[in-house]
């Protein structure tokens, strides 16, 4: 047990697929996993361990923004030994190529800062995913048949914004996306030597001002969570 996480020695699995909401925790569990079991609900963080085509899996939420991830994510590498982490986050589109529904998978993730920033202090390191995982849901998506970008995102310290001149800067780069935590993720996945990658679903478009209904949001995750374990287990 870690100050966060009140799952008993064991019962997290090697593999561990993180969305930022606990309830989508339980619901991809519930939904993807052969006999899911609650392993975590400290603070309500639910955390679900199942078998995918007999592989194990725990499916546990990261909260939003990089301090919270990074204290999850943290204790299920260090306490855990997990060695897998795949984020299943909804994301905000930078591109007008980019759709409501598509999943970007992320290669890069461009910050201000993250907890690590303290680690890293002068150096700009570039946190990026690993490149199997990221091969292998490129795969998984062209089979699926999910309209998928790969490049690079922006994982933002806050969801309300007051800096639009930051965004025309990142989509003139080209970056795809912004979301919340993936930075954290691959700077801890680096550090630990464990592998790491954000597959993301577009819930809202910044350049279109779109945004997906709430009824739709969770039946438009589900290709995330399919390429997400048909990735980890390539
Ligand atoms: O849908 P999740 O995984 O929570 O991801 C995104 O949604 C939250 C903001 O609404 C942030 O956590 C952001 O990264
Ligand atoms: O962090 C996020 C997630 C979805 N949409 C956004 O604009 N930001």
């Amino acid at each position: 047990m870690t100050p966060h996480i009140g799952a008993a020695p064991g019962s997290i699995a090697e593999t561990v697929l993180m969305p930022g909401d606990p309830l989508r925790a339980e619901w991809a569990a519930k939904t993807f996993l052969d006999d899911p079991v609650c392993v975590n609900s400290v603070r309500g963080m639910s955390g679900f361990t199942g078998t995918w085509k007999g592989n194990r899996v725990t499916i546990h939420g990261s909260g939003m923004g990089m301090p919270s991830l990074s204290i999850y994510a943290n204790e299920l590498i260090r306490e855990y030994g997990a060695k897998t982490l795949i984020r299943i986050g909804s994301c905000g589109a930078m591109q007008e190529n980019v759709g409501l529904r598509d999943v970007i998978l992320a290669m890069t993730a461009s910050s201000l800062s993250t907890p690590s920033t303290g680690i890293f202090r002068e150096l700009n390191f570039a946190p990026c995913a690993d490149y199997g995982l990221l091969a292998a849901g490129v795969e998984s998506a062209k089979r699926i048949g999910t309209p998928c970008h790969v490049g690079g995102i922006y994982s933002a310290d806050v969801f309300y914004d007051e800096r639009p001149d930051l965004n025309e800067i990142m989509t003139r780069h080209g970056i795809l996306g912004v979301e919340m935590e993936a930075a954290e993720l691959y700077n801890l996945a680096a550090r630990h030597g464990v592998r790491a990658l954000a597959v993301l679903t577009v819930s809202d478009h910044l350049l279109r001002h779109e945004a997906l209904p709430a009824e739709d949001r969770q039946s438009s995750f589900g290709d995330m969570v399919q390429i997400a374990l048909e990735a980890a287990f390539a």
